[in-house]
């Protein structure tokens, strides 16, 4: 444990929680090494429920040994349990304390979805402990599931911690400093609560010291999500042209109901990812005519002005540019000049039909393409995208389309980009093809949607070296 509290200072944590039922101890005074010696400030936390092994007596008077002690020693602060804080014993405890602030939680898991109303009566029987912080820890099954969550947090008068653990409670603490949480919780890595973000991302990537209430929300709604780079382009751009706002992930199930829980002016723009690139285009008020003949939205914004929601597609000119860029590079007639695309009059064979797949072949058959959704019919001069998840990671070793296949094609392009170098793209430049990576496409369709998060230019030299860093 100290050796995790040195870590947690240099990775720049502001307080560490010391949860001693955890911890093996046969004697008390092993507690007191650990907290007489302070390199951080600390939270001192006994929970009853992860240390049901001995009888609930003992387990109870170990608690309750535990939490008096780092009361006389004084720690920053101490956590406990409602049904710990509301003990005869410990309430003179707590009314007698001197520094010390008191922190009292309730999990609430199961009894179904949160409201507005059932956190506020659990709330104010926490406050009736004498507590100073109250905080609720949630298990939610859907992100939508947090609505009530921010809400109380925005209005309840008194210090509250919300933490909603599992995948889809990952934005409660990303969004804490927004909505006026008490603090927000990072981990070390390795074995923590699922759901909770890592103390280097808290303050690399999202830099939640920079987060106010007035800051914009952007996120990317998807599932998975957890795989996707935007998180670690879209926040430096906006520190680096001083924009107010946070990118997160969304892990989204159900793309309609998301749209109608989050309706207020906060959540400011939306990046939409597999699979729900297609159902979108029906939550937006009003779609951008491209994205309209495409079917599919990969970027939605909340306009200032009436609330709307407007869709667009930035997947279109993104892939499309890359590969035309490829194709000049290779036909060497980089720079020069021409109303026509290189892909007029190409062969396009496209893997993956669902919203990116759509976006490629709307942009190869404006462009002039004969575009073939994958068969085996081989000719020269053709282009071969997938637009399809295969390939993706954790499936890093599948590829679309076997590499005796791969030899038809003049160019071949992978929408996936994690990994960058899909087996597809190794494949592909093995049997000679010019290949164009996912990277690109993702950069390209970024700086669009940075311009319509921002209204403002995208910092295009700084996204681009921060996502080729990544790599
Ligand atoms: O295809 C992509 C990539 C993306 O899903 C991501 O991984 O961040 C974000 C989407 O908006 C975009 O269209």
């Amino acid at each position: 444990m100290q050796a995790s509290i040195e870590q947690a200072k240099v990775e720049g944590a502001d307080l560490v929680e010391l949860c001693i039922d955890s911890m093996e101890f046969s004697h008390i005074s092993e507690v007191d090494k650990l907290i007489q010696h302070p390199t951080l400030p600390a939270i001192v936390s006994y929970r009853l429920k992860s240390s049901r092994k001995s009888s609930d007596e003992a387990c109870k008077n170990t608690c309750l040994q535990v939490l008096r002690r780092a009361l006389d020693l004084d720690v920053e602060f101490v956590e406990m349990d409602y049904e710990v804080a509301s003990d005869p014993l410990m309430s003179e405890i707590i009314y007698s304390r001197s520094n010390t602030k008191i922190i009292v939680s309730s999990y609430l898991n199961g009894g179904g979805k949160p409201t507005t109303e059932k956190l506020g009566d659990v709330i104010a029987c926490m406050q009736a402990t004498g507590a100073d912080v109250m905080k609720l820890e949630i298990a939610v099954d859907s992100i939508t599931d947090l609505a009530p969550v921010f809400e109380m947090l925005t209005h309840c008068q008194v210090p509250l911690i919300a933490l909603a653990v599992g995948s889809r409670g990952l934005i409660s603490q990303l969004l804490g400093p927004k909505f006026g949480g008490f603090l927000v919780y990072g981990s070390l890595g390795g074995k923590s609560v699922p759901g909770l973000p890592t103390l280097v991302s808290l303050k690399q990537v999202y830099q939640l010291e920079h987060i106010n209430p007035d800051t914009k929300i952007f996120g990317l709604v998807s599932n998975p999500v957890g795989h996707s780079k935007g998180p670690i382009l879209h926040n430096p751009a906006f520190r680096h042209t001083r924009f107010n706002g946070i990118y997160v992930p969304m892990l989204v199930d159900d793309v309609k109901e998301f749209f109608r829980t989050y309706s207020g002016t906060d959540f400011a723009g939306f990046s939409v990812g597999i699979p729900h690139k297609e159902p979108a285009v029906a939550c937006c008020d009003e779609v951008h005519p491209l994205a309209k003949s495409i079917g599919a939205v990969n970027t939605i914004i909340r306009r200032p002005i009436d609330g709307k929601l407007v869709g667009y597609n930035t997947d279109c000119e993104s892939a499309i540019s890359a590969i035309e860029d490829a194709l000049r590079e290779r036909q060497g007639i980089n720079g020069v000049a021409s109303h026509t695309s290189p892909i007029a009059g190409k062969i396009f064979v496209l893997v993956g039909a669902g919203g990116a797949g759509r976006a490629l072949a709307f942009g190869a058959k404006s462009r002039g393409a004969r575009v073939i959704i994958f068969n085996r019919n081989y000719e020269k001069g053709m282009i071969l995208a997938n637009a399809s998840a295969i390939g993706m990671e954790p499936n890093s070793d599948q590829s679309p389309v076997p590499k005796e296949a791969l030899k038809a094609y003049e160019l071949v392009f992978d929408a996936v980009y994690t990994p960058r170098n899909t087996r597809l793209l190794r494949e592909a430049a093995e049997v000679g093809a010019t290949v164009v990576s996912g990277v690109e496409m993702f950069i390209r369709q970024a700086l669009g949607q940075f311009r319509l998060f921002t209204g403002g230019l995208a910092p295009e030299d700084f996204m681009r070296k921060l996502v080729l860093e990544q790599f």
